[in-house]
């Protein structure tokens, strides 16, 4: 019945390395009834107004723009709108499993890690295929994933919960303070989703991931001519959000001049696009998100506080997961199950040891940490139980003695930091992501350290 399917789909295929494209074409052209393939994203609203395709292999890093797999989310999110009927693979580099993870969440069907084998290639297509009829509805129908659940029944989290169901509706700009991985992200999409405008737009931009002379364009869009490379008119993220939600993720990693950009286009309500001179007004709901401790950014003047003003009409502080007590054995068993399933594997039972284990680690990458956590031991686990012994703590695992002081606390903390740093040979951003903190966290780090 899949292989039918498969047989009778039209299939495109976008990616601007023309290999995989020849490639993909040669594998394809057998198995199903129509490929098309495109190496220009920037085609693919002309195209899809005029042909419609069952399945859609996006790629999710284009050379030209910066590598971080962004530019691949914002085409997911574009096809969305432009092809929802669609079913969307992502193919994506071992390295950006979580950005594809990501993009599942934002409504693909499927991913696929390079270099993919063939026979797995269609065997998720036609699973894809299967599902769309499935549940007969377009599979990225609307802007709207339907948001993960935010878990934990400690005091904080209920607080959080409850503060959510009060705030979202109200319009308010809001502002997710949080270590790493403590849910700013799934907060943001709970309150888009519980807000007045959830049959509207949800767009994050990561503006950490933005380089300074991208960030304009992205945000504000682009008409054609205005530099180089615009070859046609482009949306910014703003106007993309538009009576919808702009989730501002990673807003502490915005330079002054970025700061000021933002703060004239939320205070004046309009955006005006590179190469243009006349300002479009957007209505856009704000939500923020930052692991950097914005109000210190604020005393050290680097970070503007009338945008700090504009952007923390509320504010929420996410607890790490450290201090959120037995959530973290119900938020284990809860990704024990999901995986397990995920993985077609019995659900292991968490022994004791395992738990105490879980209990005395930090975490500093948090929620997404155990996560990750649970997903390695589910893999590897060979019994039905989950032991001390299979979970690999992706950093390096402190068990505090009793009675620590806090001296003796910072000499450890810079005794790990050097040792991550030298562990990746001084790369800053590799040691801050095994670390679990921000790039500027760790710099912080290193300087109140002296390393
Ligand atoms: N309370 C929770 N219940 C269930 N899952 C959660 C919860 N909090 C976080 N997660 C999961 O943990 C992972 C990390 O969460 P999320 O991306 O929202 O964190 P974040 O604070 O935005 O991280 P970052 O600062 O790195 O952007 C996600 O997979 C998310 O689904």
């Amino acid at each position: 019945m899949a292989v039918q399917l498969l047989k009778k789909a039209s299939v495109l295929v976008v990616d601007d390395d023309a290999d995989v494209l020849t490639s993909m074409a040669m594998l394809l052209r057998p198995e199903v009834r129509l490929v098309h393939t495109e190496k220009n994203p920037e085609r693919l609203p002309a195209l899809l107004r005029q042909e419609t395709f069952d399945l859609i292999l996006l790629d999710m890093n284009y050379h030209r723009a910066v590598n971080t797999g962004n530019e691949g989310l914002y085409w997911l999110q574009q096809l969305r709108k432009l092809a929802p009927t669609s079913a969307v693979l992502l193919i994506t580099a071992y390295a950006d499993i979580d950005l594809a993870i990501r993009g599942l969440k934002d409504g693909a069907a499927d991913f696929l890690v390079k270099p993919w084998r063939n026979d797995k290639l269609l065997t998720s297509l036609a699973e894809a295929l299967s599902r769309r009829q499935a549940t007969d509805k377009p599979i990225n129908q609307s802007t709207k994933p339907t948001p993960l659940p935010l878990l934990g029944e400690s005091t904080a989290m209920q607080t959080l919960r409850r503060t959510i169901e009060k705030i979202a509706p109200t319009d308010a700009n809001v502002l997710i303070l949080g270590e790493n991985g403590t849910g700013k992200d799934v907060v943001a999409r709970l309150i888009h989703a519980q807000s007045m405008r959830a049959s509207q737009p949800f767009v994050a931009v990561d503006l950490g991931a933005l380089s300074e002379n991208l960030l304009e364009s992205e945000l504000f869009g682009y008409v054609k001519g205005a530099f180089t490379d615009a070859r046609q008119d482009r949306v910014g993220r703003f106007e993309a959000a538009a009576d919808g939600t702009l989730f501002l993720d990673e807003v502490g990693n915005l330079s002054l001049a970025g700061q000021t950009k933002l703060l004239t286009a939320l205070q004046q309500r309009q955006v005006t696009r590179l190469g243009s001179h006349t300002p479009v007004p957007v209505d856009v709901r704000v939500v923020s998100a930052t692991n950097a401790s914005l109000h210190q950014l604020v005393q050290t003047d680097r970070f503007r506080k009338d945008l700090v003003y504009r952007l923390n009409t509320i504010e929420l502080t996410l607890p790490p997961l450290r201090e959120r007590g037995d959530d973290i054995r119900l938020l284990a068993e809860h990704f024990l199950a999901q995986y397990a399933t995920k993985y077609g594997k019995p659900v292991p039972r968490l022994e004791g040891r395992a738990l105490a284990r879980l209990l005395n680690y930090r975490f500093p990458g948090n929620v997404r940490e155990l996560q990750h956590t649970m997903e390695r031991a589910v893999i590897l686990s060979e019994s039905s139980a989950l032991t001390a012994e299979d979970l690999v703590f992706s950093s390096v695992e402190t068990t505090l003695p009793a009675g620590l002081e806090t001296t003796q606390l910072a000499e450890l903390e810079k005794g790990i930091i050097q040792k991550v740093v030298d562990k990746h040979h001084g790369n800053i951003t590799k040691a801050a992501k095994e670390l679990g903190i921000t790039r500027m966290a760790l710099y912080r780090r290193l300087g109140k350290y002296d390393l």
